[in-house]
C-alpha cells in the first residue's frame, strides 16, 4: 500500500496519546477483501489495557471539558482540514481494508470530515434555557454539560464516517472518547487518531482500542466511568450491548440495521425510477444500512420497471475498488454465503432470479441479483441482505404498500417515489421509519437527524440532535435571590 504519508498506516492501538501493542503481544490479521492478501495486523489488547484506556480518558475529561468551546472548535477544525489534506491517503486505506470503489472512499472521507466541521460549529450553540419561575424569588434555568467519557463501537461498512459522526459530536460537546472500530477495518480509525494528534487534540481525549470485540465491550459496558455508549452495527450486537450496559445505566445511542422499502407509484417513469432504485441499492455493494432492500412497484408499471432495473443493474461493473469498479467485494466469505442463501431461499419459495449470472471476479464478490415477485415469507423480505441482492414485488394501492413496507422489525429509512403531493403526505406519515426520502436517493448529511425507530435503534446522529446525545441537561434553581424572578 503506497501512501503519500506512510505514518497514516498504523497497526497499534492509540491510548492516551501513545501507540500501544497488546500487552500479551496478540494481534489479528487485516485482509484486503478484494484479493485476500494480508494488509497488516491490528493489536489485540487485553482487558486490563481497556481499563487503563478508560482511566486515561477519564483523566483527560476534566481538562477537555474546561477548554473554551471556541478553542475546542479550533482543534476540531484543524482535524477537519487534515482529513481534507490527506484525503487521497485516507481513501486508499479505506478501499484496501473495506473494498469499496476508490471514488466512494473519497466521498466517505468528505462525508466523514463534514461531521467534524458541523459539530465544531454546532457546539457553540449548545444553549440552555431560562425558565419563568413558579417559586418566589428564584431564578430557574438549564445549562448543557458534557456527559463524560463516551465509548463508541463502529462497523466495517463505513469505517471513517461512522466514527466522525459520533466522535465529532462527542468531542465538540466536551466529552472524551474511546473508539472500538470493527476488526475488519481498523486502519481508517487509527489514521484518524494520527491526524487527531497532529491537530493538537490532547492525549487521552481521542483513543482507539482494538481487540476481541466481546472482551472490549464487556469491559467498557461494565465500567461505571463510561457514561455513554454509542453503537453502530447490527441489531443483534446492539441488543447485547444494551444488556451489558444495564448494570451501570448508561446513556445509549444505537444505530442498528435497516430493511429499507423503496416505493414507486404509478405516476413515475419506470425507467427513471429503476435507475434511482439501482443507485439506492448497490452502493457499497449493498452493504449499507440505507440500501433499498425491498422494492415495491405499482402493478401498472411493474413489468417495465423490473426489465429496466435489470438493464441498469447489469451495467454496473463488479471488481476491485482500485480498478474503477462500481461494486467492490463483500467484506468476507460469510457475507457471500449469506447472499447465496437468501437467493436460494427466495427461488425455493417462488421468486424469479434476474441477473446474478456471470463469473464473479474473485471469492468475495457477488454478482448483483434481483429477486422478482418476492413475498413476506422470504428471507429477502425479512432480513437485511447487506449484499447486492434486491427484492421487488408489485402492489395495488397505497394502504397495501404501507402495510407491506411496515411489515418488518426494522424502521431506519424508506424511499418514496411519486409526484402526487397527497400520496407523498399519506405515505410519509404512514411509514414507520425514522427517515423518509421522497424522490431522492441522497438523504443523509451532517445537518440531518440520522436514526431509526423500532429495532433500528435509539437516538439520532448528526444535526442538533446528534450533539444532544453527548450533553446532559442540568436544571438549576437559584432560591432566595433578591428579586430574582426571571419570569
Ligand atoms: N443505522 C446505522 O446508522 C448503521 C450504519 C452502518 C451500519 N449499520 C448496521 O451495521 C451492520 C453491519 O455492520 P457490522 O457487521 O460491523 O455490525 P456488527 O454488529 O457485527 O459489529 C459492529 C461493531 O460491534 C463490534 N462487535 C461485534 N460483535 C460484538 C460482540 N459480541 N460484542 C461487542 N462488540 C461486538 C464489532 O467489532 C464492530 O466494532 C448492519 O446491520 C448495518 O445495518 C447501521
Ligand atoms: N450510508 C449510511 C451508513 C449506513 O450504513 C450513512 O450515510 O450514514
Amino acid at each position: 500500500m503506497k501512501l503519500n504519508d506512510p505514518r497514516l498506516f498504523r497497526q497499534y492501538a492509540y491510548i492516551d496519546g501513545k501507540w500501544t501493542h497488546g500487552s500479551e503481544g496478540r494481534e489479528e490479521a487485516v485482509v484486503d477483501p478484494a484479493t485476500g492478501e494480508i494488509l497488516g495486523h491490528c493489536a489485540l489488547l487485553e482487558a486490563a489495557q481497556i481499563t487503563e484506556t478508560v482511566t486515561a480518558a477519564e483523566g483527560a475529561f476534566a481538562e477537555w471539558r474546561a477548554i473554551n468551546v471556541h478553542e475546542r472548535a479550533e482543534k476540531l477544525n484543524a482535524w477537519y482540514r487534515l482529513l481534507h489534506e490527506y484525503k487521497e491517503d485516507l481513501a486508499l486505506l479505506m478501499t484496501y481494508e473495506q473494498g469499496k470503489p476508490l471514488d466512494d472512499s473519497r466521498g466517505e472521507v468528505d462525508y466523514g470530515a463534514s461531521f467534524i466541521q458541523w459539530f465544531a460549529e454546532e457546539a457553540k450553540r449548545a444553549y440552555g434555557v431560562t425558565i419563568p419561575s413558579h417559586i418566589p424569588n428564584a431564578a430557574l434555568g438549564t445549562i448543557k454539560e458534557p456527559v463524560g467519557v463516551s465509548a463508541m463501537f463502529t462497523p466495517w461498512n463505513f469505517p471513517l464516517a461512522m466514527i466522525t459522526r459520533k466522535a465529532g459530536a462527542a468531542l465538540a460537546a466536551g466529552c472524551t472518547v474511546i473508539v472500538k472500530p470493527a476488526n475488519e477495518t481498523p486502519y481508517s480509525a487509527l489514521a484518524l487518531a494520527e491526524l487527531a494528534e497532529r491537530a493538537g487534540i490532547p492525549a487521552g481525549v481521542f483513543n482507539v482500542v482494538t481487540g476481541d470485540p466481546a472482551t472490549v465491550s464487556e469491559v467498557l459496558c461494565n465500567d461505571n466511568r463510561i457514561r455513554n455508549i454509542s453503537f453502530t452495527g447490527s441489531t443483534r450486537v446492539g441488543k447485547l450491548l444494551m444488556r451489558q450496559s444495564s448494570s451501570s445505566v448508561k446513556r445509549m445511542s444505537l444505530e442498528l440495521g435497516g430493511n429499507a422499502p423503496f416505493i414507486v407509484c404509478d405516476d413515475m417513469d419506470p425507467d427513471a425510477a429503476a435507475k434511482e432504485a439501482v443507485a439506492a441499492k448497490f452502493q457499497t455493494a449493498g452493504q449499507d444500512c440505507l440500501a433499498a432492500n425491498r422494492i415495491f412497484v405499482h402493478r401498472k408499471i411493474y413489468d417495465v420497471f423490473v426489465e429496466r432495473f435489470v438493464v441498469h443493474m447489469q451495467a454496473l461493473k463488479v471488481g476491485n475498488g482500485l480498478e474503477g469498479s462500481d461494486i467492490g467485494p463483500l467484506i468476507h466469505q460469510r457475507a457471500v454465503d449469506m447472499a447465496k442463501g437468501i437467493v436460494e431461499d427466495g427461488i425455493q419459495k417462488g421468486a424469479r432470479q434476474l441477473g446474478g449470472g456471470g463469473q464473479a471476479p474473485g471469492e468475495n464478490f457477488f454478482m448483483p441479483t434481483l429477486l422478482a415477485d418476492i413475498t413476506p415469507e422470504m428471507r429477502v423480505f425479512r432480513e437485511e441482505t447487506f449484499s447486492p441482492v434486491a427484492g421487488v414485488c408489485a402492489f395495488d394501492d397505497d394502504d397495501e404498500v404501507i402495510q407491506l413496507a411496515n411489515d418488518t422489525e426494522y424502521g431506519l429509512a424508506a424511499y418514496v417515489y411519486t409526484h402526487d403531493v397527497r400520496r407523498i403526505w399519506k405515505l410519509m406519515r404512514g411509514l414507520e421509519y425514522g427517515m423518509v426520502s421522497v424522490n431522492s436517493v441522497k438523504m443523509t448529511g451532517a445537518p440531518i437527524p440520522f436514526g431509526g425507530v423500532k429495532q433500528s435503534g435509539l437516538g439520532r446522529e448528526g444535526g442538533a440532535a446528534g450533539l444532544d446525545e453527548y450533553l446532559d441537561t442540568k436544571y438549576y434553581c437559584l432560591g432566595n435571590m433578591p428579586s430574582a424572578s426571571n419570569s
